[in-house]
């Protein structure tokens, strides 16, 4: 069952155009930064209960895909991570495919798995991690 609500725009200008490229070309455009595949996260505001779209690097495995919460290697989690955890219920847009994920952090052996997937597709994870001292956060989501 799809999230339904009120959809809120990213404050940023370049995602929020990313998001409205990507969903208006029904995700043939729009679907990449740098070259590299990037997906959709439709996430549920924890205070606000507005539907949030989040563009990140697509890592996929098995049908299953994970979230990095690196935010650029910034000091603090990004927003949409504390979305996440409150309501686990999302959709995933890959390219023309969307569906409906339950998400859930991930830690230990698990995470390392996921972590090394998550650089092999998008190698600068690993120099933001170097750049905070906060453990960037990863987040599975699999398929509900
Ligand atoms: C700017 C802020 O965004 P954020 O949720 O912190 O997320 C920051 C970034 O991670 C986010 O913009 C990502 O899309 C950036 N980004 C990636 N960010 C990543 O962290 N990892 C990635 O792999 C990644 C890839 C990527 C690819 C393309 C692209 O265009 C962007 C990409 C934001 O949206 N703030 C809103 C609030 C959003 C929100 O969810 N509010 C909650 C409140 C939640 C609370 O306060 O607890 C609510 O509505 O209830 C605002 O200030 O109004």
């Amino acid at each position: 069952m799809p999230l339904s609500g009120e959809y809120e725009p990213s404050p940023e200008q370049w995602v929020r155009d990313q998001v409205e490229q990507y969903e208006s070309s029904g995700g043939t455009e729009g679907t990449t930064l740098r070259g590299v595949p990037v997906m959709i996260v439709t996430n549920r505001g924890a205070k606000s209960g507005k539907l949030r779209k989040t563009p990140l690097m697509r890592v996929e495995h098995d049908g299953s895909y994970a979230a990095v919460a690196s935010k650029g290697g910034a000091p603090t989690h990004p927003v949409w991570y504390r979305n996440l955890l409150a309501e686990p219920h999302v959709e995933v847009q890959d390219g023309p495919h969307k569906a409906d994920y339950t998400a859930r952090e991930v830690h230990g052996e698990e995470r390392e798995q996921w972590w090394e997937r998550a650089v092999a597709v998008w190698p600068d994870y690993a120099e933001y991690q170097t750049k905070t001292d906060r453990l960037i956060p990863v987040v599975v989501m699999e398929p509900r």
